[in-house]
């Protein structure tokens, strides 16, 4: 992080005059590679320009110093709070985690919605899409790519009956990425096929007028199977459908993104399936974009095996391609996600990402057997089914005739596709041939359009005969800001206003002041009496609306993990609390002259039964920025050293200090032996002259000191942490 950003986004700011708010820019933005990226001590192959402003993953701040590498795949977070302007607080922490791509979902049955929606209602399980959300989400994003420096992309949904007005709207307002694949429609919202199709053209056009990466639909397919493995050919098959259809549309290769997930889940023998899968799927679909999703059909509750899941996917995509790397949030099988998991997702796909920099420099996928031989069935099978298609007439036959989400694997049929009639659904029949005389005087308008009845010059510029359309012209854009006095987003700001005025604040997991928490227990019980034994526990920690989200067999007698979330009923006022100032270091120089003018000696070990060293070493060692720069000597005992030795041996060499390094913490050993530390000083007599410092990974300053020493380093310690409290603290006691 090179700036310090200490201020929130100012949500009200961004809300207001969204009327005059124009997008940026027109379009998708792709990383730009960095290949042979440097980056402190190391050599990256496959990672994109590094972020101006960004927050690496924890391992990356205490011990590499924030590298924060960025992957070059394209990485998305999903957010579906319903509360758009709690969404924008969400974006903002998982553009600084490493998302370039923000999807945000639509309220559920949108789809449906035979029209655009204004103003700013909340939604559910996801956002209802409307101009003011939209603008307000681009300005916010806007701002948020200053911040980290790299431009990142909106993504949303051109689906449902209102496909195509949703599609314009996205294009005024620079929208640059979208879900668009007519079978969506008529496989899982019973849109009328033709109806579908017709309007997927027109949407398609104004995508590629602005630009925008498509994402199709198969992956639905996926989820919706029986058994997701046995779907494979036919996935090819719808991406065959819509990426061939958008192509003839006039939609760019290089735009057209196939939303692929792979078809199984550990315990399955994933890869098995998923590679030869994955494999089929890029040699039919050479220069087009594949956008890497791992699968939700099979997630559960445990955040834990979702994220390996997700891993497994992103080995998959390692190991073959993906321009765009989805992150399903690991808490998806268990609520609406939350913050925390959209971040932990994106940090995901980070760490796993440059952890797998240059594999294929090192291993390549065999170019026979099992692989490429299951690979070739399913290609094989893929264009049976396609000409099984051509065969019964063509798609809309083939979907009347349950073709699709059949559960068997193509060429066999279990008979339990999702069948719909060419002239069903909602839509059917709203179709109408344009007369001859027809005419939009519309800029991407797709098919027949009569504007040369005007003159030959309109042909190639329908808008021309009304100087511009909205696509030229935003003065010509309606911008309409509430049509709901209650349901608005100034309306939701008012009833939480004390927590964006003061500094009260409360927990939340989605929303700002929902007071949600969640407390994680390990039972000694069964499963279904920890499940109730759990909830008593939460209700005695007076959480309310208390719920279980996560139940685990550690063994059926012997315990039972369980997850619970429930609401606190107060909040805390930060400006009364009493937060102790950080301690102030003192620069090198300084260090150095104190240490020069007086020299300064301590003797250090690791104490107890403790065989850990690396700690030590790094906060004495120079090499590691130890203290041993500032010139402090120090005579290092070794490891599972008694308390009693270190404290001898200062006597003996008229040390300054002892430094104690603490690492095990079981059954709190570390603060028992700083007690015997300090105790044992005090009993030779030794104690007011020492500085007694104790260091480890579990050590908290508060609790070490209540132990008897003089300071405690916890994680992060650096040695000008601990050089500054040591001159300080021999200044102190040689008063
Ligand atoms: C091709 C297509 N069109 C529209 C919609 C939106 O669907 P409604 O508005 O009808 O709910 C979807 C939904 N996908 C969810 C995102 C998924 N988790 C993803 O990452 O792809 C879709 O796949």
């Amino acid at each position: 992080m090179t700036t310090q950003y200490t201020d929130k986004l100012d949500i009200r700011a961004i809300i207001s005059d969204l009327e005059s708010y124009a997008p940026k820019r027109r379009g998708w933005t792709w990383r730009k590679p960095a290949p042979g990226l440097k980056l402190g001590p190391f050599e990256f192959s496959d990672c994109s320009e590094p972020l101006e402003n960004g927050i690496g993953i924890p391992c990356d701040i205490q011990y590499f110093g924030n590298l924060d590498p960025q992957p070059l795949n394209t990485i998305t977070t999903e957010i579906a709070s319903g509360r758009f302007e709690d969404d924008i607080r969400r974006m903002r922490m998982a553009a600084w985690h490493g998302a370039d791509h923000i999807m945000v979902i639509r309220t559920a049955g949108q789809s449906h919605f035979d029209g655009l929606i204004e103003g700013s209602p909340q939604g559910i399980g996801g956002i209802p899409i409307t101009r003011k959300q939209v603008r307000a989400h681009r300005k916010a994003l806007d701002i948020i790519e200053e911040e980290v420096g790299r431009p990142i992309n909106y993504h949303s949904y051109v689906s449902g009956v209102a496909g195509p007005d949703v599609a314009v709207m996205f294009a005024e307002e620079g929208v640059n990425g979208a879900h668009q694949d007519p079978q969506y429609n008529v496989l899982y919202r019973n849109v009328n096929m033709v109806r579908s199709f017709i309007d997927a053209a027109e949407s398609k056009a104004l995508m590629a007028w602005a630009d925008m990466a498509q994402i199709d639909g198969a992956h639905n397919a996926n989820a919706t199977a029986r058994e997701a493995w046995k779907v494979m050919p036919e996935l090819i098959v719808q991406h065959a459908i819509n990426s061939k259809y958008s192509e003839k549309v006039g939609m760019k290769r290089e735009n057209i993104c196939l939303s692929t997930v792979p078809p199984s889940a550990s315990p399955a023998p994933a890869l098995k399936f998923d590679l030869p899968y994955a494999v089929a799927l890029r040699d039919f679909f050479e220069g087009y974009r594949m956008r890497a999703q791992m699968n939700t059909k099979y997630i559960t509750s445990s955040s834990r095996e979702a994220t390996v899941t997700h891993v497994l996917n992103m080995m998959i995509s390692k190991l073959t391609s993906a321009d765009i790397q989805s992150t399903i949030t690991p808490d998806e099988g268990r609520n609406v996600p939350w913050h925390v998991y959209n971040i932990e997702a994106c940090d995901t796909a980070k760490q796993t990402f440059v952890g797998m920099d240059a594999l294929m420099e090192m291993v390549e996928l065999k170019k026979e057997g099992f692989l490429r031989e299951t690979a070739r069935e399913l290609k094989e099978r893929a264009v049976l089914y396609m000409e099984e298609i051509l065969e019964v007439g063509g798609y809309f036959e083939a979907v009347e005739k349950g073709f699709f989400v059949d559960s068997a694997k193509y060429p066999e049929r279990n008979g339990d596709g999702i069948a719909r009639k060419i002239d069903g659904g909602v839509g059917a029949g709203a179709v109408f041939k344009r007369e001859d005389d027809y005419m939009a005087p519309v800029t991407a308008h797709y098919g027949y359009n009569n504007v040369a009845q005007y003159g030959e010059a309109f042909a190639a510029d329908p808008a021309k005969l009304i100087d511009g359309c909205t696509l030229e012209d935003r003065s010509k854009i309606v911008y309409i800001n509430e049509l709901d006095e209650n349901d608005n987003v100034e309306k939701r700001i008012e009833e939480v206003a004390k927590y964006y005025d003061t500094n009260v604040i409360k927990p939340e997991v989605q929303w700002l002041a929902d007071g949600v928490v969640t407390i994680d227990l390990f039972l000694p019980t069964s499963k279904r009496k920890a499940e109730f034994a759990a909830i008593e526990f939460a209700k005695k920690m007076n959480l309310t609306d208390v719920e279980v989200i996560h139940l685990e067999i550690m063994h059926p007698a012997e315990g039972t993990r369980v997850q619970v979330k429930g609401v606190v009923g107060f909040e805390i006022d930060l400006d009364k609390l009493e937060i102790p100032a950080e301690p102030e270091i003192l620069t090198d120089e300084e260090i150095r002259a104190i240490v020069d003018e007086k020299p300064m000696l301590l003797v250090a070990a690791t104490v107890g039964e403790d065989e850990h060293s690396v700690g030590m070493r790094e906060i004495i060692d120079i090499k590691h920025g130890g203290i041993e720069k500032y010139g402090i000597e120090v005579e290092y005992l070794g490891t599972s050293v008694p308390v009693e030795k270190l404290v001898d041996a200062a006597i003996e060499l008229n040390a300054d200090g002892i430094l104690a390094s603490t690492i095990i913490s079981h059954d709190d050993i570390h603060y028992k032996n700083m007690k015997k530390l300090h105790e044992y000083a005090i009993e030779k007599g030794v104690r007011d002259k020492l500085c007694l410092a104790a260091g480890g990974t579990q050590v908290t300053p508060e609790i070490a000191r209540k132990n008897g020493m003089d300071e405690g380093f916890g994680r992060g310690t650096k040695g000008v942490h601990l050089a500054t409290f040591l001159v300080k603290c021999r200044e102190e006691k040689q008063k």
